[in-house]
C-alpha cells in the first residue's frame, strides 16, 4: 500500500487552522496563561523520565484540536503503520524504512539485525578485552571513524554525548577531506594500536573513501596487515571486499536503513566500541521504548506527534522559517548538526508525493547551539530581533557529577524560557538613572514560543529516546506535508560536478563552465603552490 497523498491545505482541518490563525495571531501568550493558571496541565507530557512542557506556545486547546484534526484527516496514524509494518513508504527509491526494526526487542528482531548486533557485540568486546589485537600483538587504543553524514553525525553526536559511559578506546571521526586535519589526527596516533572503520552504506561515497585510502595506505606504510586493522560498515559488500576489507571485517546495514536513521544499526560500531555493547544496546532500548510510545499513544499525549504539530503550527502559519534546538549539556554539542541532516535532508523537499510542486512550506531550518554559551552568542536576537524563532530546550534534571554548579545551569534554562514568554513590557519599573533614555532599549515583548524538554539524566537510554523522539517528529512532518521523506536526491547533483571539477583540476584544463565558476578555477589553479 503506497501512502495517501492529501495536498494538505486542502484538507478541511487546514482551513479552519487558517481561520483560527487570524483570530489568535497577535494573542499574547502572557495573557493566555493569566486566564487560566492551569495552563501547564493542559499543555505537558510527562512520559518515562522526560516531561514536555508546550504550554508556552502560541497556542489554545482549539489549536491542539484543529491541528490534531489535520493530522487526522491527512491520514497520519495510517501513516505511522505503514511506516512500521515495513511498506514501500520510501517510494521514489523503492525501499521500506525500518530503523525502527534495529531496535526492536530481541524476540521481534529478524535474523539480519539479530545476527548483525551479535557481531558487533562479539567484536566490540573482543576489542575492549584485548583479546584481538593488532597484528604486531598490541591491544587496540584508537579507534578512527571514517564516513560521512548520516555515517559519522549519529555515531559522532552518541559518542560524544556518553562521553561518562566510555572505556579506555579513544575513538576519534573523520569526515571532510580535509587533508590539514587527518595529518593532525595522524601524529596524534600509532598505526600499529588503531583500528580504522570505513563507514559508508554504498562504499561509492567520494569523501570517505578518498580519506580511507590515506589511512589504508598509512597503515601498509607502517608495516601493518589491513586484516587487523581495517574493518567496514556497509550494505555493498562486494565493494567493500573490492577494497580490499577481509570479509570478516565487513559488518552488513541494509537498504532500508536509510544514512540519517542508521545509528542504530552497525553504523554504530564506533559508538559501541567506545562505551561497550551493553551500553548500545541500553540506547536501542531507549529508542524501542519512544517507538513504542509513538506508535501506541494517542496523538493529544504523543511527544513526537504533538511536537511535529506545533512545528507545522509555526512554520505553515506564522511563517516561521527556522526553529533552534538548544540543549543545556556540552555533550549534546552536535545535536543541532545531527538534527540538521535527519530533518533537513528529510524534509527539504519541493515536490509532493503525487509529483507536484508544493505551493506551501516544507522542512524547516533547524541550528542550535548549547546554553548558557548560545545565550551570550545569538539570544539577543531571540529576546529582541525581528524574527521568531520557536525553540526546543532540552535540560538535564542531574548530571552525572552533581554540583552547584548545575543549579546554575538550570536556572539559566529556566530563566530563558519564561524571559521569552513573558518579556519586560509592563513590568519593567523606571528606577535606573538612564531609564527615561534606554526604556524603549530595555523592553523586550515576549511571546515568544519555546517548548521544555526536561529530562532525568542523559543516558544511554533517554539519548536513545530523544534522537529517535525527533526521527519521528521529522517523519509526521513530512508526512503532513506530502512529501517523500525518505530520499536525499538534492545533494546527488552537487557530487556529480564535484567529480567533473576534480578531473578538470587534475589536467589543469578548466572547462566551459559559467563565468563565475570559470574564473575561480582559474585563479585556484593559478595561485596553487604559489607559496
Ligand atoms: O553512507 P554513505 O553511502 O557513504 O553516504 C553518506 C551520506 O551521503 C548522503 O547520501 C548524502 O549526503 C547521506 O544521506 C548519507 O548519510
Amino acid at each position: 500500500m503506497s501512502l495517501l497523498k492529501n495536498n494538505p491545505t486542502e484538507t478541511q482541518a487546514w482551513q479552519k487552522l487558517k481561520k483560527h490563525f487570524y483570530e489568535i495571531q497577535f494573542v499574547k501568550m502572557q495573557e493566555l496563561f493569566a486566564q487560566n493558571p492551569n495552563r501547564i496541565r493542559e499543555f505537558n507530557i510527562r512520559w518515562n523520565d522526560f516531561l514536555i512542557d508546550f504550554s508556552k506556545n502560541r497556542i489554545t486547546a482549539e489549536t491542539i484540536n484543529l491541528l490534531i484534526e489535520l493530522a487526522e484527516e491527512t491520514g497520519l496514524k495510517t501513516g505511522i503503520d505503514a511506516l512500521v509494518n515495513g511498506e514501500i513508504i520510501n517510494e521514489t527509491e523503492n525501499r521500506k524504512v525500518l530503523h525502527t526494526d534495529l531496535r526492536t526487542s530481541k524476540d521481534k528482531q529478524t535474523d539480519d539485525v539479530a545476527a548483525a548486533l551479535k557481531q558487533m557485540q562479539h567484536f566490540c568486546e573482543s576489542i575492549i578485552n584485548g583479546t584481538l589485537k593488532g597484528s604486531t600483538g598490541k591491544a587496540f587504543t584508537d579507534v578512527i571513524n571514517i564516513g560521512i553524514g548520516g555515517s559519522d553525525l549519529g555515531p559522532k553526536l552518541v559518542t560524544e554525548a556518553l562521553a561518562d559511559y566510555k572505556n579506555h578506546l579513544n575513538v576519534h571521526y573523520i569526515s571532510n577531506i580535509d587533508n590539514d586535519s587527518i595529518q593532525c589526527l595522524k601524529k596524534k596516533l600509532q598505526a600499529e594500536t588503531t583500528l580504522v572503520i570505513i563507514v559508508s552504506k554504498s562504499f561509492t561515497t567520494l569523501e570517505t573513501i578518498s580519506n580511507a585510502d590515506i589511512f589504508k595506505e598509512w597503515l601498509l606504510q607502517n608495516n601493518l596487515k589491513t586484516s587487523y586493522h581495517l574493518v567496514a560498515v556497509s550494505s555493498n559488500i562486494a565493494e567493500a571486499v573490492n577494497y580490499g576489507v577481509e570479509q570478516q571485517n565487513i559488518f552488513p546495514m541494509w537498504d532500508y536503513v536509510g544514512g540519517r536513521y542508521s545509528l542504530w544499526s552497525t553504523v554504530g560500531l564506533s559508538t559501541a566500541l567506545s562505551i561497550g555493547f551493553d551500553r548500545f544496546e541500553e540506547l536501542l532500548h531507549g529508542a524501542h521504548q519512544m517507538d513504542e510510545h509513538f506508535i501506541n499513544t494517542p496523538f493529544k499525549q504523543n511527544i513526537p506527534v504533538i511536537l511535529a504539530l506545533l512545528s507545522v503550527w509555526y512554520n505553515n502559519f506564522f511563517c516561521f522559517e527556522t526553529e533552534a534546538v538548544i540543549p543545556y549539556v556540552d555533550k549534546l554539542k552536535m545535536l543541532p548538526a545531527y538534527l540538521q541532516q535527519v530533518v533537513m535532508e528529510s524534509n527539504g523537499k519541493n515536490t509532493d508525493r503525487q509529483g507536484n510542486p508544493v505551493n506551501y512550506e516544507t522542512g524547516t531550518i533547524v541550528w542550535g547551539e548549547v546554553g548558557t554559551n548560545s545565550q551570550h552568542a545569538f539570544f539577543q536576537l531571540f529576546h529582541q530581533g525581528t524574527k521568531m524563532i520557536p525553540t526546543d530546550f532540552i535540560g538535564f534534571v542531574n548530571p552525572y557529577f552533581p554540583s552547584d554548579l548545575h543549579d546554575l545551569l538550570m536556572a539559566n534554562f529556566f530563566a530563558q524560557t519564561e524571559a521569552l514568554m513573558n518579556g519586560k513590557e509592563g513590568n519593567y519599573h523606571h528606577t535606573d538613572e538612564d531609564t527615561d533614555k534606554n526604556a524603549k532599549y530595555k523592553e523586550f515583548k515576549g511571546n515568544r514560543p519555546s517548548n521544555t524538554i526536561l529530562i532525568d539524566k542523559l543516558t544511554p537510554k533517554s539519548l536513545g529516546s530523544l534522537l529517535a523522539m525527533y526521527e519521528h517528529k521529522t517523519f509526521v512532518q513530512g508526512f503532513i506535508w506530502n512529501i517523500y521523506s525518505f530520499d536525499q536526491f538534492g545533494v546527488e547533483y552537487g557530487k556529480v560536478l564535484a567529480n567533473n571539477i576534480k578531473a578538470e583540476l587534475k589536467e589543469k584544463h578548466i572547462k566551459q563552465h559559467d563565468c563565475s565558476t570559470s574564473f575561480l578555477l582559474n585563479y585556484y589553479l593559478k595561485n596553487k603552490n604559489a607559496n
